[in-house]
């Protein structure tokens, strides 16, 4: 069995494929994870990002490609591994017939790292009430509760699928602002999904952006604003070898790798942030 050693990523994809009744749902997917990234996997609906996350937990086999997850297949996961990974799951849940109080002290039980000061702090961040029953919290509450049972024993993976699609905007923020301290405190990485390109723009120190199952990019994202340009160029114009081009409409190329160097061809660069990203790549 392999085991997770300082040098090695908290995560190692290569060359993943999964497919479901003959249609490929991830294509091809390289990622790696060290300690301390926060990682916004960005992607519309469909374009795989549960998959991956369900591969990289073991709940779902991949048809091809490795995954190492924490040094371990995620498929023969040791149980001490598995409480070293948090997740939550675009849909959850359980301890419906419990309080908050009930459902967590539970939940804690399961995990000899539980951080019994973290937890308090993020019900009172949450304004949680921890005499409510889990079974009459909103959507968004429930939300907030699975996000502290997911972190409250400072996982070294930490796996959100659209945490903060039901938060409110002041929660969400102080959510994500949060979570990016965490994984630098505790040097875990995290890995989440979200359509909310603002809030990964404030917080992800990395972006992965999924497209029809395929990694288009993943890069830091201070870099990624660096070199990420919309250009507008000439018709028999040949783009430079170091541009990748990630997209293209008629006479607009979207490329990464934009030094500010102009070329024979080019008319018009200009920079763009990720929502533009967004729907350039999906027009
Ligand atoms: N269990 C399954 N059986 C059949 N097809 C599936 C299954 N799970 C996912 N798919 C298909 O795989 C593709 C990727 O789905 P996935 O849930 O990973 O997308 P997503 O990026 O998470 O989407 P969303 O943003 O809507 O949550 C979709 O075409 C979906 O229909």
């Amino acid at each position: 069995m392999e085991m997770q050693t300082a040098e090695q990523p908290l995560l190692r994809v290569s060359g993943l494929r999964k497919g479901f009744d003959g249609k490929v749902a991830l294509d091809g997917v390289d990622l790696v994870l060290e300690p301390g990234m926060v990682v916004g996997l960005l992607g519309k609906n469909g374009a795989g990002k549960t998959t991956l996350m369900r591969c990289i937990l073991g709940l779902l086999s991949p048809d091809w490609g490795e995954i190492s997850t924490l040094g371990q297949a995620p498929t023969a996961m040791s149980p001490a591994l598995k409480t070293r990974i948090g997740y939550v799951p675009q849909q959850h849940f359980g301890y419906e017939g419990f309080t908050v109080a009930r459902a967590l002290a539970l939940h804690a039980s399961f995990y000899p790292e539980w951080d019994k000061q973290l937890e308090q702090a993020w019900v009172q961040r949450f304004g949680l009430d921890l005499n409510a029953q889990v079974n009459k919290l909103s959507v968004g509450q429930r939300q907030s509760l699975a996000i502290i049972m997911a972190m409250a024993y400072r996982p070294q993976l930490l796996i959100l699928d659209e945490p903060v699609a039901s938060l409110d905007p002041s929660a969400r923020r102080r959510f994500m602002a949060d979570l990016f301290e965490l994984a630098l405190e505790s040097g875990s990485a995290v890995l989440f999904s979200s359509h909310i390109t603002s809030d990964l723009e404030r917080v992800a120190s990395h972006v992965a952006l999924l497209k029809d199952g395929k990694l288009l990019l993943m890069r830091d994202l201070d870099g990624l604003r660096e070199s990420l340009r919309l250009l507008t160029i000439k018709e028999d114009c040949r783009l430079p070898p170091g541009l990748t081009q990630l997209g293209r409409n008629g006479n607009r190329v979207l490329v990464e790798g934009f030094d500010g160097d102009a070329f024979a061809g080019l008319i018009h660069a200009e920079p763009v942030n990720l929502e533009q990203l967004f729907m350039e790549l999906h027009p």
